[in-house]
């Protein structure tokens, strides 16, 4: 195994003309970054979890957007735009759930609408600043959750995790895992126990071994465990990720997370959300409107390439799952910490200036 600290890791990076990604299907064994010069390529990474996480998808996807451009040979803005409009509506088409894909596209959008004036040459340039300010953006929003995260903890806690909400979903520091990195920053000593989360495992791939080679305290149990180790009081918070938070406060994250939440209740245990406003999605009023991707069955009955199952077995594979809002102790934004009604709370953290992507709506989810 290729060993390097966490810090030195970036998920996306773009030298304006080469995206390099983080080849998240070959952690932990082998640290690996794609090259990436096609719109084409950008597409199947985010369609194979090669970049994997909503803010990460977003970034990506900004990204992946300038190398389809490349193909747009246009002298007018009108040409132009239509090649955006295609460009993103294929990219838009890569995963349906995480609306951080959804969110860059309309952002990279309401750019090329405020500087439809320049020349094509100059948008080029435009939307190249805005795909990297979005990428910087995440980068202090997560630190930012992190930090507010912070003070619904206390040092020597022990949180229990679901998937991979780590420095690798994101520009750097993660959501769930920024308030686990600050806290070392800060010289806590946070345990994390982190479910495996089939069928990807990105808990065991992903999340155990950011936190390993962070040199953090981290646990490695089955999905199946989580209620044995709250049973036991070894949890004393839970904190997961997410890819769509609804206007009422109901979270899609990753499937597996609503069943982790109803253990939280049953044992009294927060139940805390990590989301970054460009995951708050203000037009999707609740959670039964989240769209939840299906993927392949093969995923479950020979994931890693091990047969685990007949392989003609009818399978249902739900990529996500919905958490009803009443389950949910608190969101950790980078704008500080709401709590219910969320229904309320949430549109007043947009009236203090969220970046929801509102009124820019060009590519749906
Ligand atoms: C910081 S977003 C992380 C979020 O995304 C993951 O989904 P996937 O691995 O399919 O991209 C999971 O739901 C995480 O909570």
């Amino acid at each position: 195994m290729i060993r390097i600290a966490t810090e030195q890791i970036q998920s996306v990076s773009f030298d304006g003309e080469t995206l390099y990604i983080l080849d998240q299907t070959q952690l932990p064994a082998v640290t690996q970054y794609l090259r990436i010069t096609r719109i084409e390529q950008c597409w199947q990474a985010i369609k194979e979890l090669k970049v994997r996480g909503a803010p990460a998808i977003g970034i990506a996807a900004a990204y992946g957007l300038l190398l389809g451009l490349k193909d747009v040979a246009a002298d007018g803005f009108d040409d132009f735009y239509q090649g955006f409009q295609e460009k993103s509506e294929y990219l838009a088409s890569s995963r349906p759930t995480a609306v951080n894909l959804f969110w860059a596209l309309n952002r990279m959008h309401a750019r090329l609408i405020a500087e439809k004036e320049h020349s094509v040459e100059a948008l080029r340039a435009k939307l190249l600043q805005e795909a990297h300010a979005i990428r910087a953006e995440d980068e202090a929003v997560c630190r930012s959750i992190g930090m507010h995260g912070l003070t619904l903890l206390h040092d020597g806690m022990t949180l229990l995790t679901h998937c991979n909400a780590g420095a690798i979903a994101t520009a750097k520091y993660g959501t769930a895992l920024a308030p686990v990195y600050l806290a070392k920053e800060r010289g806590w000593n946070l345990k994390v126990i982190a479910d495996e989360t089939r069928p990807l495992l990105q808990g065991s791939r992903l999340t155990a071994w950011e936190l390993t080679e962070a040199g953090i305290d981290v646990t490695l149990i089955t999905d199946s465990m989580a209620a044995y180790v709250m049973s036991k009081g070894w949890v004393d918070a839970v904190i997961v990720g997410c890819d769509r938070v609804a206007a009422n406060g109901d979270v899609a994250n990753k499937i597996g997370t609503y069943g982790v939440a109803l253990l939280a209740k049953a044992h009294c245990i927060p139940f805390y959300v990590a989301a970054p406003m460009s995951t708050i999605d203000m037009d999707t009023a609740s959670g039964d409107a989240i769209p939840i991707e299906e993927r392949e069955a093969g995923e479950i009955t020979n994931g890693f390439g091990v047969h685990t199952a007949p392989p003609e077995v009818k399978v249902f594979n739900p990529a996500f799952d919905v958490t009803p809002n009443e389950l949910i102790s608190a969101i950790i934004t980078e704008q500080g910490i709401v709590r219910q009604p969320y229904n309320e709370t949430l549109i007043e953290l947009f009236k203090q200036g969220g970046n929801s992507g509102e009124g820019t709506r060009h590519v749906e989810s």
